[in-house]
């Protein structure tokens, strides 16, 4: 195969038949010699982050829009051109013309012309307005940058914009019954973190494919993740309980902070992520965690007011986590945000049953978004004068060097 018709094939499958990026790369990188597969990933990954960006510089070049197949190809041959420096323009431009003539014929001499005039004229200027330049550079969409404005202000909102695309170390998480952080940076592998005391970043390479990770000294997770169990402060013998738990990175930093003691309960509403919590305890030889699938907004057969901690990692928009998720910002849409606010509540309002009085509910999500964050913490603590905030905050990639999230930390008084 091709390595860049593959890349586009990738692209087509991605934009327009929603394929997630990793699933498809993850089952069609085989397909590519050894040498190709890493420029190739980049050339997705940097495509589908850049493609408001490489779309803007050829846009106005063409009458008609081009057939979506032939738009895709133009953004990835513009996205080489202005990011890569794998092969010479020439090279990239004769390629790109190649796959047209074998993709829709009629096309080629278009996609010849755009190239060979943008390699010409260079980049294109961004507009005027600042915040419409800032969307196309970041390749976000109007609304979220006007949310983002409104919500936390101008100077946060474009310093969190530009960090989004900030490329950041692998992060993974020290398994505390196996060795110390400082143990594993001594081996030379890894840096420490900065925010979590678990964390550690990983110099080269992918910690997937290390003996390490195979054996449970680590697991990977990112470093505002990791911060999710340390605010819940278990202890050994706790009984928690994680209503959204699946893939289980929290959960299982959670028992590995008991040293496995106690019972950390485990729900999730899919069986097959219900199965990835338990494959995830036996990776790190974890007893402590019971999985079951369970609807967090029922939680039938959960006894109430039995847990001293009970964790809602709910489902949310995902925005803090875009950097590493590209698929993230081809899904983003205001209706689809608008929908899991009720969800997020019900769940956070049925958890809260389950703490027993002088216990902890922590609530968590892996994005940036107020609706979403400080007021589901308002709402709930309005409707449920037994508890108090003990603390929440909101993690910024600008500031914090992380994915954005969110956590409030509450305390059942009564
Ligand atoms: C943010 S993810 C949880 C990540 C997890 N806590 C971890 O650390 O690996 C949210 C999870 O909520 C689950 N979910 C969605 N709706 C649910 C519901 N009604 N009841 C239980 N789980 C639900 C999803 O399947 C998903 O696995």
């Amino acid at each position: 195969m091709i390595m860049r018709e593959w890349c586009l094939r990738a692209l087509v499958s991605i934009f327009e038949e929603h394929a997630y990026s990793n699933l498809y790369i993850q089952k069609h990188l085989h397909e590519l010699s050894e040498q190709d597969r890493s420029l190739a990933v980049s050339i997705v990954y940097g495509t589908l982050q850049h493609q408001r960006y490489v779309r803007y510089q050829w846009a106005h070049m063409v009458q008609r829009s081009p057939k979506k197949q032939i738009a895709l190809l133009l953004d990835m041959s513009i996205y080489q051109l202005l990011f890569l420096d794998a092969l010479p323009d020439y090279a990239i431009i004769h390629e790109a013309v190649a796959i047209a003539a074998r993709w829709d014929a009629r096309a080629k001499g278009m996609v010849n012309g755009v190239l060979r005039r943008f390699q010409r004229e260079g980049r294109r200027a961004l507009p005027a307005d600042e915040w419409q330049a800032l969307a196309i550079e970041t390749g976000l969409p109007d609304w979220l940058i006007s949310m983002w404005k409104h919500q936390y202000g101008e100077a946060c909102c474009r310093s969190l914009c530009h960090s989004l695309n900030d490329p950041h170390p692998q992060c993974v998480r020290v398994n505390r019954m196996r060795t110390t952080r400082e143990a594993l940076a001594e081996s030379g592998a890894y840096t420490c973190g900065t925010l979590s005391a678990d964390a550690l970043y990983v110099k080269s390479g992918n910690a997937a494919d290390t003996e390490a990770y195979h054996n449970g000294t680590i697991s990977i997770q990112s470093e505002a993740s990791q911060m999710v169990a340390l605010w819940m402060e278990p202890k050994p013998g706790e009984h928690l309980l994680d209503v959204c738990s699946a893939p289980g990175s929290k959960a299982c930093h959670m028992a590995e902070i008991m040293h496995d003691e106690g019972v950390i309960l485990c729900g999730d509403i899919h069986p097959h992520r219900v199965e990835l919590i338990r494959q995830g305890a036996k990776r790190l030889q974890l007893h402590c965690i019971e999985a079951k699938v369970m609807d967090a907004t029922q939680l039938e057969g959960v006894t109430d007011a039995a847990f001293d901690g009970v964790l809602c990692d709910v489902p949310c928009s995902g925005y803090g986590v875009m950097g590493r998720k590209s698929d993230i910002r081809l899904r983003l849409s205001a209706e689809a945000m608008d929908t899991l606010i009720p969800l997020q509540q019900e769940i956070l309002q049925c958890a809260a049953h389950k703490v027993r009085i002088g216990g902890r509910l922590v609530y968590s999500t892996c994005t940036l978004n107020r609706k979403e964050n400080e007021k589901q913490a308002e709402r709930f603590l309005q409707t449920h004068p037994s508890f108090c905030l003990e603390r929440e905050q909101t993690f910024f990639p600008h500031v914090h060097g992380t994915d954005g999230f969110y956590i409030a930390r509450f305390l059942r008084k009564a």
